[in-house]
């Protein structure tokens, strides 16, 4: 990358890789390398490719422990450069208490003396798109500010974490809303729902989802109605037998039975998710004054702030408690400042992966004269189990095309399989997904041959390549009924990356002078003298 000043955008030649040769760029998305035994989805996978870390401080994340993500990935891969995330922003704010000095919070306190603050987001520890110590902290900064009412409104995980572990998260902040109301406050849990069925829809794949979420956080209205939401989550688990990621809709009543916490005129929303993609939709359906995505009913005056603020370009929200990272001088505004053209490509749900995240969390193009996105409308209303092709041989014949038109240098392509059939848990239609996504990539690889270019393979996370939670010694786990506890999330462990075509130099090989955090971290037997 350039430096700051004149000519700060020209991008110098690079000593090994030949100019004006197509780039495919491949993203297999939640796609790691781990032990090859049967809970393996991958490891059928033709070879073995080189590994570097995608999780933890390597990319932004405040912990080794923090898996990695689509958002951290992406912006890693887009910015060539790591950023310290939302969710270490959002620590650090909180620990320094200079959230509560902040614009966004002097915002949302306006509203304490007569209104309520209501609390949206997800509720667990999974790290992904918030954490459940972050929303304890901000219960008591707000009471300690002059909150007197509060209402949370909680989206089950399941995904980042275990099924069936919202049970013990939503324990947990009853204890600590009841803790409040000793103290004289009017703290309760107001509405819920499972996050892929209520409200954390993304890249506007399916407005019916946010739909359902504001009709339970805004008009109080929802097919399921309980006194108390530890009891909603363990019965609707029962019936309709939904799973923490899908459960349904429900609003809390009071002994008359009207619900506890509709969002009213006066009041202040904090949305308390700090990663952007599953928090746009409903920030555009809480600020937007012209909106047509459903039928908002009753849109409530409120004052609203993101945790973040989630899309820079949109400037949406227009209030947060927490600047989000500076992502600049991404690869992407780089090439169009070189004249280098860029196709990017994925199906919905996975699309602003390519684009929005790539480019450093901002919509929209940087010059549509050289570049073109598409994306490949996904499957609504199912999950991926079901199709677990997805739309993998679609999304590559669009690379193919594009690598064989001779109209882009760079050819990149998120191809979600692994990933998004990973997080449903179900091993059969996970190893049907990386066999379609290998076949995506040997389309893609194919094409490259056919032009005489070059293509990078890689992942932004893993997820497929382990899917069954493991004790130290990395034996699988069986739940108290001797079930296998299902892994639903991404994983810790490295992601491989390839480099490769008959445009490569001869003799091109992986650099050995990067720093040590990008060189292997595992126990297999890489040659680390010829990485990159
Ligand atoms: O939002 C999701 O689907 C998961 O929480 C994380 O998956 P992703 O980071 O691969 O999108
Ligand atoms: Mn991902
Ligand atoms: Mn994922």
């Amino acid at each position: 990358m350039g430096s700051t000043g004149q000519n700060a955008w020209k991008l110098a030649d690079h000593p090994k890789l030949p100019k004006g040769k197509t780039v495919a760029m491949v993203v297999l998305d939640g796609w790691g390398e781990a032990k090859p035994d049967e809970y393996n989805c991958i490891h059928t996978a033709p070879e073995k490719w080189r590994l570097i870390k995608a999780h933890g401080t390597a990319v932004g994340l405040p912990s080794e422990d923090d898996m990695g993500n689509s958002e951290v990935g992406h912006n890693a891969l887009g910015a060539g450069r790591i950023f310290a995330q939302g969710a270490k922003l959002v620590d650090l704010a909180l620990a320094s208490g200079k959230i509560y000095d902040g614009d966004g919070f002097k915002y949302i306190k306006e509203c304490f003396d007569n209104g309520t603050l209501h609390l949206i987001g997800l509720l667990s520890d999974g790290g992904v798109h918030s954490r459940l110590d972050q929303l304890q902290l901000l219960l008591k900064g707000a009471v300690d500010n002059g909150a007197k009412r509060i209402r949370v409104h909680i989206l089950t995980d399941g995904r980042d974490v275990l099924d069936g572990s919202s049970i013990g998260f939503v324990e947990t902040l009853e204890k600590d809303l009841s803790n409040l109301r000793e103290k004289g406050f009017d703290a309760q849990i107001a509405s819920g729902g499972g996050r892929m069925y209520v409200t954390m829809d993304r890249y506007e794949n399916d407005w019916d989802v946010v739909k359902r979420g504001w009709d339970a956080q805004v008009l109080g209205e929802a097919p399921y109605k309980f006194r108390n939401a530890v009891e909603a989550v363990k019965k609707l688990r029962e019936e309709p037998k939904a799973n923490d990621q899908y459960l349904p809709p429900f609003v809390i009543v009071d002994e008359s039975g009207n619900p506890v916490g509709p969002i009213k005129d006066g009041d202040a929303v904090v949305t308390f998710n700090f990663r952007a993609d599953r928090m746009v939709m409903l920030a555009k359906a809480l600020e937007y004054e012209d909106f047509d995505k459903f039928d908002r009913v009753r849109v409530p005056k409120v004052h609203y702030a993101g945790m973040l603020q989630y899309d820079g370009e949109l400037k949406l929200p227009g209030h947060y408690l927490v600047s989000p990272p500076e992502i600049d001088r991404t690869s992407g505004e780089y090439l169009v400042h070189n004249g280098v053209r860029t196709f990017a490509c994925s199906e919905t749900v996975k699309f602003g992966h390519v684009t929005f995240f790539w480019n450093g969390n901002r919509s929209g193009y940087f010059n549509q004269e050289l570049e073109e996105y598409v994306e490949i409308p996904s499957d609504v209303g199912i999950t991926f189990n079901v199709q677990p092709k997805m739309k993998a041989k679609e999304i590559a014949e669009k690379a193919r095309d594009a690598i064989l038109s001779g109209k882009f240098d760079q050819v990149r392509v998120n191809l979600p399989n692994g990933d998004m059939v990973g997080h449903t848990g179900d091993i059969e239609a996970t190893i049907v997904a990386c066999k379609v996504a290998d076949d995506a990539v040997k389309m893609i690889i194919d094409a490259i041959e056919q032009v005489g270019g070059i293509f990078v393979i890689t992942a932004d996370h893993g997820n497929a390549e382990d899917m069954v939670k493991r004790d130290k010694s990395g034996k699988p786990l069986l739940d108290k009924n001797g079930n296998l506890q299902i892994l639903t999330s991404h994983t810790l462990q490295p992601v491989p990356i390839a480099i490769g075509g008959p445009g490569l130099a001869p003799g091109a090989r992986f650099r050995n002078d990067v720093p040590h955090r990008w060189t292997c971290q595992c126990s297999c037997n890489c040659d680390e003298s010829s990485w990159i």
